[in-house]
């Protein structure tokens, strides 16, 4: 299937950026990052990451089968998965660091391989203890400016936008903690100003302060228009900054749509004061419900229609909402129930 959304040549080079020009740093108190104006809301549409049936075979074992997603811009994607699920093999045949078995995948339009100056458009975060130890963490990011091309000073703005003061950048790496080398590897993956990020579990050691800054980081990148593929089993994590979840089980997806849609999936939780007779109109009205340990309902249906019949029925409501109280992680555990190593009660 043809998939080319740009050719090698459209990608925009340093001089047809359309966010050049502008001072992003302009009467800040921190250093932000670049912004990146898109043109239209068709354009947003636009798939970023196109990944078509990917597959990976270790000798007997499937690792990855026939994993499909899109991500586009302006949008957080999350790619979630137990232990083992499968996401960093994905990531990896993503950005051509494993041959995959059969299936494709192109970003901004071509495979990541062909992407010239890669860094300057996808910034990939896949290891980040892979770092080099033995050089600093100003040094790495120097490396990494010079192979892309670009002003020395990049680094530092970097340095101070991942929150590494300049004591620690230069400091030896072998030195960092692992939530500073998360902070490292998001600025080398930050450092080309790329539109697109491919992130596997960068939340990982980062302190709740150092995760809800990430969360800010990620959400202004993709509200600047930029496309954002996170992987995570972090799940209340994922749950609060991505739009578009992707969920992967022993290799398999198993869920793939908007956050808000995969989570209304999960019903409606509803409680009356007479919980029999709440039950005797919901199943007059076909929608199939469970009862939670704690009296109420949660019913594969609309709140609007269980409204509906509650007041057709003369039934007093106490509690009417998405079943959504252990969020994500209860449709993640349900939808992955089969997968995980720690069989779940349903
Ligand atoms: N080089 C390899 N050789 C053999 N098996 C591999 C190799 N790389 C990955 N696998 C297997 O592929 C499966 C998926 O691993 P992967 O690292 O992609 O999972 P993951 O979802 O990223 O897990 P985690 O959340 O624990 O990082 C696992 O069963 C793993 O053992």
């Amino acid at each position: 299937m043809a998939s080319t959304l740009l050719t090698v040549r459209e990608l925009p080079g340093e001089g047809q950026r359309p966010w050049k020009g502008v001072d992003p740093y302009r009467g800040s108190g921190r250093r932000a990052l670049r912004p990146m104006c898109r043109a239209g809301s068709a354009a947003q549409a636009r798939p970023m990451i196109i990944v078509e049936e990917l597959s990976k075979r270790y000798g007997a074992h499937q690792s990855v089968d026939r994993v499909s997603f899109r991500a586009v811009p302006g949008s957080v994607t999350g790619f979630l998965g137990p232990n083992g699920a499968g996401k960093s093999t994905t990531m990896r045949m993503m950005t051509g660091l494993t041959p995959p078995s059969a299936g494709h995948s192109t970003i901004l339009g071509v495979p990541y391989a062909e992407l010239p100056n890669p860094g300057r458009h996808v910034g990939v975060l896949l290891d980040a203890s892979a770092q080099h130890t033995g050089r600093t963490g100003r040094e790495i990011l120097r490396l990494g400016a010079t192979v892309m091309g670009l002003h020395r000073r990049r680094v530092d703005e970097l340095l101070e936008v991942v929150g590494l003061s300049a004591d620690e950048g230069d400091r030896r790496v072998g030195n960092y903690s692992l939530g500073m080398r998360q902070r490292l590897g998001l600025a080398h993956a930050l450092l080309g100003d790329p539109q697109v990020l491919i992130l596997d579990e960068p939340a990982n050691g980062l302190d709740p302060a150092g995760i809800h800054w990430m969360r800010g980081l990620l959400k202004a990148f993709a509200d600047r228009g930029g496309t954002v593929l996170l992987s995570s089993h972090l799940l209340h994590e994922i749950e609060v900054v991505a739009d578009h979840l992707v969920v992967i089980g022993r290799g398999v997806i198993v869920a793939d749509g908007s956050k808000a849609d995969l989570l209304n999936a999960a019903g409606t939780l509803v409680r009356g004061t007479d919980p029999a007779a709440l039950a005797r109109c919901l199943e007059l009205a076909g929608h199939a419900f469970t009862t939670t340990e704690d009296g109420a309902y949660v019913v594969e249906a609309t709140r609007e229609q269980i409204a509906a019949v509650a007041a057709r029925h003369g039934v007093v409501i106490t509690e009417l909402r998405g079943a959504d109280g252990a969020g994500l992680e209860e449709m993640f555990l349900q939808l992955t129930a089969d997968d995980a190593r720690e069989k779940v009660s349903a």
